[in-house]
């Protein structure tokens, strides 16, 4: 790989499996600097994908990182497609603002696209960083503090056939990971996890309870067969009315309604709590319907997963629509100019092909927004009243908007990376 120079006295290179100590130092440092335990950066250590992750040097002092893991990600129709996972990004606060992610970001997306993956995504740590890089928020998750003294549960039939049981959260690992990979088809923004990532759901470094319990789990169970779970942790509080601890809800995944109003029931009824605390939920989570006081959970939506479109035909060919569309896009990419002109998209539930051509374009719009609008959760209606998008051809956006729908699904993505 060429060497690229990142400002003075800076180079920048693939990592090398001897340099991850310094590299990830600096990742550390650049979110705090509060040390990890053994298990969390062991973990990260060998999700580590040295190939595919950059360093940038000055002298022997690393002073940027960015990674790009090899994920798979469900897209509208349920396919799963190659996409870089970007992450571990930093860079020295003594070296800020001088061009070194922007340049970490140019090597990353020409060597994501060398690699053939059509789509490129992350967290942002801040939502202003990436637009500039053509990624835009396409998935969102919901954050909630439910009162569950306060608030009652109404579950859906079949819920009393489910079975629920504790479990030692690395002792039933393997079936909460069947359960998690029979969902991944079915919601547009999961990933489908390779091997070893399963762990990431169990990994319970004491640092990050915060005066919460070890992880506990409960499975749930309908004839023998494990069709849902929850991990979670419970933190005690003792106030002036008694008990009202909380329960933290750390991950959740179930078959079919039953068992999901089973797993809420029960973290609804925790002895001694009164708050259960759900975070990075799907935003068209079933439990919302099933509360009899919605303002009573508080409910708030934030911005989760980012998408660029890292080859804008591959891309829109690789997912399907969820009605006829053949519209012609004006597409604006600065950053990655080999996106850049006219493409027509043609497609319906079946399939899609997307090819340049030199037809007039009916909607223009930069590759953020073809980013924000992938997975079917960001209309480009609600693009176009922002003034995001442009309509050139009447009806092309109600086309366009319709078609690019995830089905009545919205796109979330499963767990931080
Ligand atoms: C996917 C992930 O891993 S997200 C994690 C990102 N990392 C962090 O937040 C850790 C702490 N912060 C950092 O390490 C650094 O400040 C970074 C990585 C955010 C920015 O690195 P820098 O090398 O300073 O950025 P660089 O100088 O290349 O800036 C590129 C552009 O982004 C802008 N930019 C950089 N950081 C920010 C920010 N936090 N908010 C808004 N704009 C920003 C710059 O102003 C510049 O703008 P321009 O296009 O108009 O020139």
């Amino acid at each position: 790989m060429a060497n690229e120079q990142a400002g003075p006295a800076t180079g920048l290179r693939a990592l090398r499996p001897d340099d991850w100590d310094k590299w990830y130092a600096n990742l550390s440092r650049a979110f705090g600097g509060i040390p990890e335990g053994d298990e969390e950066r062991e973990l990260w250590n060998s999700f580590t994908e040295f190939d595919r992750s950059l360093g940038v040097w000055d002298g022997d002092e690393c002073v940027g990182t960015a990674g790009a893991f090899s994920f798979r990600l469900t897209v509208p129709g349920g396919d799963s497609v190659p996409a870089a996972g970007v992450t571990m990004v930093s860079v020295a606060a003594t070296h800020r603002r001088r061009g070194v992610l922007r340049s970490m970001m140019r090597r990353q997306l020409d060597d994501v696209r060398s690699w053939g993956e059509p789509l490129a995504v992350l967290t942002a740590s801040e939502p202003a960083i990436y637009g500039r890089f053509g990624y835009g928020a396409a998935a969102f998750q919901m954050n909630a503090e439910i009162d569950t003294r306060r608030t009652s549960l109404s579950v859906p039939p079949g819920t009393d056939d489910v079975r629920l049981r504790y479990a030692v959260p690395a002792d039933v690992l393997d079936a909460c990971e069947a359960v998690y990979a029979r969902l991944v088809p079915g919601r547009p923004g999961m990933l489908a996890r390779r091997p070893g990532w399963e762990r990431l759901g169990t990994v319970d470094p004491a640092g990050g309870r915060d005066g919460a319990s070890p992880l506990q789990c409960v499975v749930a169970e309908r004839g023998g067969e494990t069709v849902g779970y929850a991990r979670f942790r419970v933190k005690p509080h003792y106030g002036p009315a008694g008990h009202d601890g909380s329960v933290v809800l750390s991950d959740l995944a179930a078959l079919d309604p039953a068992a999901d109003g089973a797993l809420w029931r029960f973290l609804f009824g925790v002895d001694l709590t009164s708050t259960l605390v759900a975070r990075g939920r799907p935003v068209d989570e079933a439990w919302q319907y099933m509360v009899s006081d919605i303002r009573r959970c508080r409910p708030e939506v934030r911005d989760s997963l980012y998408l660029r479109l890292v080859e804008v035909g591959s891309a829109l060919r690789a997912r399907t629509y969820q009605t006829p569309v053949d519209v012609v896009f004006e597409v604006e990419d600065v950053f990655c100019p080999w996106n850049a002109g006219r493409w027509r998209l043609s497609g319906d539930a079946k399939g899609a092909s997307c090819e340049r051509t030199q037809d007039t374009a009916d909607l223009a719009l930069s590759v953020r927004e073809l980013g924000a609008a992938y997975l079917g959760g960001v209309s480009l209606a609600a693009l176009a009243a922002a003034g995001r998008v442009r309509e050139l051809r009447r009806g092309a956006l109600a086309e366009a908007s319709l078609a690019f729908g995830s089905a009545g699904v919205a796109p979330w993505l499963p767990h931080g990376f």
